[in-house]
């Protein structure tokens, strides 16, 4: 496998007096794996995923470099990639209304995003935009695009979010709790859309979740962050069977303090 993307002592603070939201965390992201980042709120996942979609707010301290490996750039390409936000990287939010234009058909802002980084036509971009949201189940593509994101349901919008997200095929999708407002048959819907889309197109996914059980039901490797230091980082069946750390420890009985089902078996098998 080969590395699409190499985090390397990054450190973030959002204010010059502030604590460190980020803390010399260092992470290879291999070309086609599923990694989730989980952590607590204000552990600095978010930060982690906007510093790589190069997203952080201006103000914000960066140290430490993010190299990305991905094809549209001379490689390798240090700090933030260029042509972020649309093209190599896509970036699903927690909460769709917030990425979507509520005064906006969702066609025209799928098209958008193919229109934008794939130079194509209008016509081009809306035959793309029907293709992606029957690629995302939604119903009746054709009428869909012409429908406002009020009109639909929350695992609808989110739905549209993804599709606005893929559009111009991007290497590297990033799902930022893009389950977490959801409920739980909704999340459990987008959770498997994600795990089809990403195969489908061969994606790198960054999945970003403050549940450690459903992060393990899509990741391949798990990263767990605390207080803005990555504590642990191995594949997903050695988090949850053998964690090396006791936050990681604190993490699992927390969750299956609340859950009375055990997240695997001993052998790793799915429970
Ligand atoms: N724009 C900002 N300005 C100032 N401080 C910020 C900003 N964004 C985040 N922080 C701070 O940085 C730290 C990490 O925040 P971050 O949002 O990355 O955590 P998180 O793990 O994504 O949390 P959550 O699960 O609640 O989304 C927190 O202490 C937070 O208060
Ligand atoms: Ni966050």
């Amino acid at each position: 496998m080969s590395t699409l993307l190499s985090i390397r002592d990054l450190s973030v603070r959002y204010r010059r007096d502030g604590a460190a939201a980020l803390k010399g965390v260092s992470v290879d992201v291999e070309s086609g794996e599923r990694l989730a980042i989980i952590g607590e709120s204000g552990s600095g996942k978010s930060t982690l995923a906007l510093a790589v979609a190069g997203l952080l707010a201006r103000g914000a301290k960066v140290g430490g470099t993010i190299e990305w490996f991905g094809a549209h750039f001379q490689t390798p390409h240090s700090v933030t990639p260029p042509s972020i936000g649309g093209r190599d990287i896509g970036f699903v939010f927690q909460d769709p209304s917030s990425s979507l234009d509520p005064v906006m058909p969702v066609g025209k802002q799928i098209a958008e995003v193919a229109r934008t980084h794939l130079d194509l036509s209008w016509r081009d971009s809306y035959a793309k935009a029907a293709t992606l949201l029957e690629r995302v189940r939604l119903p009746d593509p054709d009428a869909t695009l012409r429908v406002y994101p009020h009109q639909l349901s929350g695992g609808q919008k989110q739905r549209v979010a993804i599709a606005a997200a893929i559009a111009a095929g991007p290497k590297l999708l990033i799902a930022d709790e893009a389950t977490s407002a959801l409920d739980t048959i909704v999340q459990a819907e987008i959770v498997s859309l994600i795990r089809r889309l990403v195969a489908e197109d061969g994606m790198t996914l960054l999945f970003i979740s403050h549940d450690i059980a459903l992060a393990a039901t899509l990741a391949e490797r798990i990263a767990v962050l605390r207080q803005g230091e990555l504590v642990e980082l191995g594949d997903t069946d050695q988090i949850l069977n053998a964690p090396r750390h006791a936050y990681t420890r604190a993490l699992l009985d927390a969750h299956l303090g609340l859950d009375a089902k055990p997240l695997l078996d001993r052998q790793g098998a799915p429970a």
